[in-house]
C-alpha cells in the first residue's frame, strides 16, 4: 500500500449521546433495602406529560361486524430498535391534556382509519421495568363494523399496515403470520393471543380427567 491509500484518521467516538430528542439515557443513584447507594443505568423517554402517568397507550381494537368473526385490529410496521417489521397493537404516546381514552380513540382513527369506542382501561402498567420507566395504558375498544364510517376506513399513516385476525383463532392467525415472514411479536399481543386460548377456546382440561 502507497501512502496515499493509508487512512489519515484513525476512527474513534466523536461524540457519546446520552440524551436526544425522543429518550435519555439516566445514570439513576438509589438506596437499596440494604441501605446501600447504588446506580442503575435507566433509559427515560422525555416526552411525558406533566399530568398524566403513562407515556402511551396500546389499544386492543374488536372490529364488530354483521356476518362475520370478531376480529382484533393489528398493526405491521418497520420498527428501527428492531431493524425489523413488528406485529403490534394499535400504539401511540399520549400528547399533552389528553386521557387514555381519548388518546386511544385518536390513535385508532390515526393507525387504521377506524372510528370506536372505549369499553374499558387498565391502570398505568410498566413495559421493561429493568430497562425503562416507560409505561403504558390498555384501552380496550369494540368497533361497530357496520357502521357506515368502519365500512372503508382511511388510515392517516401509509407505512402502517392493518391486518384484521379472527378472535377465535388469534394465536394460530399470529404463528401462521411469524412462520411466513420474517417479524417480531409484541409480548403483550402474545400474551393476549395465549390468554383468549386458554380461557375460552379450549375444553376444561381437568388432570382427572386425562386418563
Ligand atoms: N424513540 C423514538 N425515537 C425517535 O426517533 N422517534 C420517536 C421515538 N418514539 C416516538 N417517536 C416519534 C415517532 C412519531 O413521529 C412520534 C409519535 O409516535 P407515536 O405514533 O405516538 O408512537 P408509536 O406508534 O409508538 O411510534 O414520535
Amino acid at each position: 500500500m502507497s501512502n496515499s491509500d493509508e487512512p489519515k484518521v484513525t476512527p474513534h467516538i466523536v461524540k457519546e449521546e446520552v440524551s436526544g430528542q425522543w429518550v435519555k439515557l439516566e445514570k439513576t443513584t438509589y438506596v437499596d433495602s440494604a441501605g446501600n447507594t447504588r446506580t442503575w443505568e435507566t433509559v427515560k423517554r422525555t416526552t411525558r406529560q406533566t399530568n398524566t402517568e403513562a407515556d402511551g397507550v396500546g389499544i386492543i381494537a374488536l372490529l364488530k361486524r354483521t356476518l362475520h368473526k370478531d376480529c382484533v385490529v393489528m398493526v405491521k410496521q418497520f420498527r428501527p430498535p428492531l431493524g425489523s417489521c413488528t406485529l403490534e397493537f394499535p400504539a401511540g404516546l399520549i400528547d399533552e391534556g389528553e386521557t387514555a381514552e381519548v388518546a386511544a380513540l385518536r390513535e385508532l382513527k390515526e393507525e387504521t382509519g377506524y372510528k370506536g369506542e372505549v369499553v374499558g382501561v387498565t391502570p398505568v402498567t410498566c413495559l421493561d421495568p429493568g430497562l425503562s420507566n416507560c409505561t403504558t395504558q390498555i384501552v380496550l375498544v369494540n368497533i361497530n363494523g357496520d357502521d357506515v364510517e368502519n365500512i372503508h376506513p382511511t388510515q392517516q399513516l401509509e407505512f402502517v399496515e392493518v391486518i384484521l385476525l379472527p378472535l377465535d383463532e388469534f394465536q394460530m392467525k399470529i404463528d401462521d403470520l411469524l412462520q411466513k415472514e420474517k417479524i417480531v411479536v409484541d409480548a403483550k399481543v402474545y400474551i393476549f393471543a395465549m390468554g383468549m386460548a386458554q380461557a375460552f377456546f379450549k375444553p376444561r382440561e381437568l388432570p382427572v380427567l386425562k386418563q
